[in-house]
């Protein structure tokens, strides 16, 4: 037989050393990358390189690894068919993700229900990182030290995929004090395991659901939360109360989670709570990390203004995409209240509040669109709309304030809540990335905003394309009391279901940016230039040092188009039977409470990122075919530099 291969480890002591240059079968397809004249000039603009957010974090490694080890554990017993692994029986899929797959599982030690996410070392989504990322990161480990091997992409991506994973399981090993967050309870690794397994508490309402057949119906899901007379505003008032408590947690231990949806919200009935789950995407304040950098909190403030998160949810302080008159993203935190916000108007509304044909659409929607004719008299509904979906950042409700007007524990019973949380205001002004996408995005916003001007002239019904003048709401906190602790408020149009369409899915385009940028902001000597005609791009090398002008004359819609609709997907429904026999042998009334939500797996495309134009190659029509050859241009420029 021959030998079992070695694989990377969370935990880098469990891989021998004399297997850090290791070569696994699948490697063999994948060439090592050696450095050429192309890698060169990675490294040239390395060394230009600021430090960033992550390249922090990755200094330092060892200090989360320590934090860590007490939940990684070694595999010690599994068996070949995957049915049990150490002390877990595995049962039904509950789903997968961009990155893993979760099944229930029965702990034979604690006798309790758990899930597993199963995230396979090897990303199953080639195109998670881009060959950019991949050759950057190896040059930037080279840089350090850690390597000094000829690294194969394969072998690349599998570092970056455990490094990843170290972040989450380091998030979620810090906010175990919460009812409102999902608990982790441990990891389980080996050499020769190619999954790492994160087992967490099980949620078995599974995720929060909004999308409905009609906006009076009341799901199931729903029901199961609040058993008595269950309404929609009944319902999203439990969320709103249950996110308010999550995301003060959050706050409390310097955490932005980035990625607040209704898919990262998942029900669990015994508990009968709604728990914030999906830590991929947060980050910590500087102030709450073990570690200091001379450039973290500046570094911390630039990886706040990355398009992070989910189109739909993301916040109009993010959106503007490099237009300089726009503000700039100071207080982290209002990031999530704007997420929530959206996330509550789904429940309320039965559809996304800013919803275009495309990302940018979706963006240029998110700026430029008002809700103010939402606005109803009725409380929750404008506590939404007015104080969670406030477009100005400085207006909209902060955690703590919101805690005061909704949860009965921690009611102001001043007059008035002021709005402004000063505490988390940062003093730092962040440095804009002036980089080639941004600007190219700028320009498409900023034709599209012209047109949108020229509409509103002609029709009233829109208001100001950025509406801050909506005058902050103060609620009477001593009616408000009686409203949020006990009577059922007005509703309005409702919704719920969770939607597992592009719209929903996570975008990061940020190490596309960072990857072409240097120390200033600009693009190594590469100038994209568009022909007259605007039919043919042309790319140029020249050896200016300036910004680069970057015009891609494509139709930017026909690029980024979505591929799904929030209609698919969905609608999971209850396997009441608990067909997998992992129901606790105890029986007692609270497990057999806990029975199985079993919804069908979802069916994900991968990530909906708005730069993987790869992705838009392969998928290509032949009406597309001019489009398509453009994108070959810029890819091969953007992978090689060069036409
Ligand atoms: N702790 C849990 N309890 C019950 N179900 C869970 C739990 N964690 C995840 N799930 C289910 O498993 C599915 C996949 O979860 P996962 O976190 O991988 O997906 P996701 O939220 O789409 O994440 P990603 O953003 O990484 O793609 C979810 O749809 C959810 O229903």
């Amino acid at each position: 037989m021959p030998p079992r291969q070695v694989i990377p480890t969370l935990m880098p002591e469990w891989t021998p050393s004399s297997q850090h240059s290791y070569q696994t079968a699948d490697d063999s397809a994948s060439p090592p990358i050696t450095p050429t004249s192309q890698v060169s000039s990675f490294e040239s603009s390395l060394s230009q390189m600021k430090p960033t957010y992550s390249t922090i974090i990755e200094e330092n490694m060892d200090t989360i690894l320590d934090k860590i080890r007490p939940f990684v554990k070694k595999i010690t017993a599994s068996e070949q068919n995957k049915k049990t692994i150490n002390q877990y029986t595995l049962g039904a899929s509950a789903g997968s993700g961009q990155f893993g797959h979760v099944r229930k599982a029965y702990s034979s030690t604690s006798n309790k229900v758990v899930a597993i996410k199963i995230i396979p070392k090897k990303p199953w989504n080639a195109q998670q990182y881009s060959m950019n990322q991949v050759m950057r990161q190896i040059q930037l480990w080279k840089s350090k030290g850690k390597i000094t091997t000829n690294m194969s992409g394969n072998e690349a991506m599998r570092l970056m995929n455990m490094e990843k994973c170290r972040w989450e399981i380091y998030a979620v090993s810090r906010l175990r004090d919460s009812v409102h967050v999902v608990q982790l309870i441990e990891c389980l690794d080996s050499p020769f395991s190619e999954s790492i397994w994160i087992v967490s508490d099980w949620c078995n309402l599974g995720e929060l659901q909004w999308k409905r057949d009609n906006d009076e119906d009341i799901l199931p899901q729903w029901q199961r939360l609040i058993p008595s007379k269950c309404s929609v505003s009944k319902f999203a008032q439990k969320i709103l109360q249950d996110m308010t408590r999550g995301l003060q947690y959050l706050h409390s231990q310097g955490c932005i989670h980035r990625d607040i949806k209704p898919s990262n919200i998942l029900l669990d009935e015994l508990e009968n709570v709604a728990k914030i789950s999906d830590l991929g995407c947060c980050i910590f304040t500087p102030r709450s990390l073990p570690f200091k950098n001379a450039n973290f909190e500046e570094c911390f403030q630039r990886e706040l203004n990355k398009i992070v998160g989910t189109p739909a949810f993301i916040a109009p302080e993010l959106c503007h995409l490099g237009n300089s008159k726009r503000d700039f993203v100071t207080d982290g935190f209002k990031l999530d209240i704007w997420s929530l916000g959206v996330t509550l108007y789904c429940l309320l509304y039965n559809e996304l509040p800013f919803s275009g044909d495309n990302e940018f659409d979706t963006y240029h929607k998110i700026m430029e669109v008002p809700l103010s004719s939402k606005v109803n008299g009725s409380t929750l509904n404008d506590l939404i709309i007015k104080r969670l979906l406030e477009k100005n950042a400085t207006l909209r409700i902060g955690i703590q304030d919101l805690a005061k007007l909704i949860l009965p524990d921690q009611m102001d019973l001043s007059e008035h809540s002021k709005d402004i949380d000063q505490s988390i205001l940062s003093k730092v002004k962040p440095t804009r990335s002036e980089g080639p996408v941004r600007r190219f995005f700028d320009k498409l916003i900023t034709k599209k905003s012209k047109k949108k001007a020229s509409e509103n002239v002609k029709d009233n019904v829109f208001e100001s394309a950025n509406s801050k003048v909506t005058p902050p709401v103060y609620i009477d906190t001593g009616s408000q009391k009686e409203t949020f602790s006990s009577t059922v408020l007005r509703s309005s149009p409702d919704s719920s279901d969770y939607c597992s369409s592009l719209e929903e899915e996570a975008v990061q385009v940020t190490d596309f940016l960072d990857a072409f940028c240097d120390s200033n902001g600009s693009v190594n000597n590469l100038n994209v230039k568009n022909d007259e005609r605007n039919t043919e791009m042309k790319v140029e090398k020249s050896n200016s040092s300036s910004h680069s002008s970057f015009n891609i004359p494509t139709p930017i819609k026909a690029l980024i188009r979505l591929k799904n609709t929030p209609v698919e997907n969905r609608n999971k429904s209850y396997d009441k039977r608990s067909s997998d026999g992992l129901t606790s042998p105890s029986k007692n009334s609270a497990e057999e409470k806990h029975r199985v939500y079993n919804p069908e797996p979802k069916k994900l495309a991968h990530s909906g990122n708005i730069i993987n134009f790869k992705t838009y190659i392969n998928s290509a029509d032949n009406d597309r075919q001019e489009t398509v050859e453009d994108v070959r241009t810029y890819l091969n420029f953007a992978d090689n530099g060069q036409a």
